[in-house]
């Protein structure tokens, strides 16, 4: 029976014995997001003030922009993961190669990586529009006590310990998985702590939102213009509803309440699609199954694609279930 009254750091400990590596440093892990998120949200919050809009003046290997927020979430998140002493390497969208972390007796113990989107629909900062962090955890497959290397960061979704993203927006909101389900926990501002508020969380099988940047529409493969008009059609349960709120942990966190669909196809302009494989799919696509939901690249699970880059894109396709095999069931008519 879950308890409301729960706060996160409780329910970290509480819930540790379930992970079959349970020592307590994946509890500590955890526990330095969560007081890297409340850095960050603090900020945010004041995201408006001139001081934290606008770029910071350097593009990320994207070729992207970076804003304020974008560095100064990754300098708090990398900075407390640090700290801790738990992670021996990070990767993050805003540092073009990953950070190798040795431990404090630099004898290279430490078990664990983290990918980590610090700043997530970077576009909606200047806009009063809720943003995200995304973070994905790893144990690392090269051997204790030498350095980690990208095969430790090139692994396939599935095989993630854990996964979660952070919300600032209404409420500021941490979900995660440590493969026993979803929770959600809000910050209550006044004292300063996340409390238990969504457990057990699961997308509805079905739903009746579809999330797309239909901006692009005419650049999207056939099989995605199929489903879109199949989401229009004046049928049955549809049309749909449209919301696109161009942050994906936002995007995800509706339809995994609501029931939907969010995509981003690849199109001529992205012809791998945008959205990174390592820390923003394959944590999206564990909390997706976790919670009963599906997510592919309209093919492929995405949780069984081989990583062969740090930055690689995908096209992304997640959300309730019967609403991926729709979608999947046009790309496989209509696509290739
Ligand atoms: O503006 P577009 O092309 O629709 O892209 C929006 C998508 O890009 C992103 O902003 C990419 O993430 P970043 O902001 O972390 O780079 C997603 O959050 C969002 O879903
Ligand atoms: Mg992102
Ligand atoms: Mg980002």
């Amino acid at each position: 029976m879950s308890n409301k009254n729960q706060t996160l750091g409780e329910f970290i400990i509480e819930n540790q014995h379930s992970f079959k590596y349970s020592s307590g440093e994946l509890s500590n892990l955890l526990n330095s997001i969560r007081l890297a998120a409340k850095v960050v949200n603090h900020e945010v919050n004041k995201a408006g003030l001139v001081d934290i809009i606008g770029a910071a003046g350097d593009t990320n290997i994207q070729g992207e922009d970076q804003q304020k927020l974008d560095v100064y979430a990754n300098d708090v998140f990398i900075q407390a993961l640090i700290n801790r002493n738990i992670v021996c390497g990070i990767a993050s969208e805003e540092e073009d190669d990953f950070v190798a972390i040795n431990s404090i007796n630099n004898d290279h113990q430490n078990k664990y990586i983290v990918l980590i989107d610090p700043l997530d629909g970077s576009s909606n900062i200047d806009v009063n529009v809720s943003v995200g962090t995304i973070f994905s955890i790893y144990r690392r497959v090269t051997p204790i006590g030498t350095p980690v290397t990208i095969e430790d960061f090139l692994q396939e979704g599935k095989h993630q310990v854990a996964a979660g993203y952070v919300i600032y927006g209404t409420s500021t909101m941490l979900v995660y998985s440590t493969g026993h389900g979803v929770n959600g926990f809000t910050l209550n501002p006044a004292i300063g702590s996340f409390y238990l508020s969504h457990s057990d969380m699961e997308f509805p099988v079905d739903g009746n939102i579809y999330s797309v940047n239909e901006g692009n529409y005419l650049e999207f493969p056939d099989g995605i213009k199929k489903y879109i008009k199949y989401c229009q059609q004046i049928e049955d349960d549809r049309p749909y509803t449209s919301r696109y709120i161009g942050s994906l942990a936002s995007d995800f966190h509706r339809n995994m309440i609501k029931g939907g669909i969010y995509m981003y196809p690849k199109s001529t302009k992205n012809p791998k699609g945008k959205l990174r494989l390592l820390y923003e799919c394959n944590p999206m696509a564990f909390l997706a199954e976790q919670a009963n939901g599906k997510a592919s690249d309209g093919f492929t699970r995405i949780l069984d694609i081989k990583p062969t880059e740090l930055h690689q894109r995908v096209p992304f396709i997640c959300g309730s279930t019967n609403m991926v095999n729709k979608a999947e069931e046009f790309m496989k008519e209509y696509s290739s």
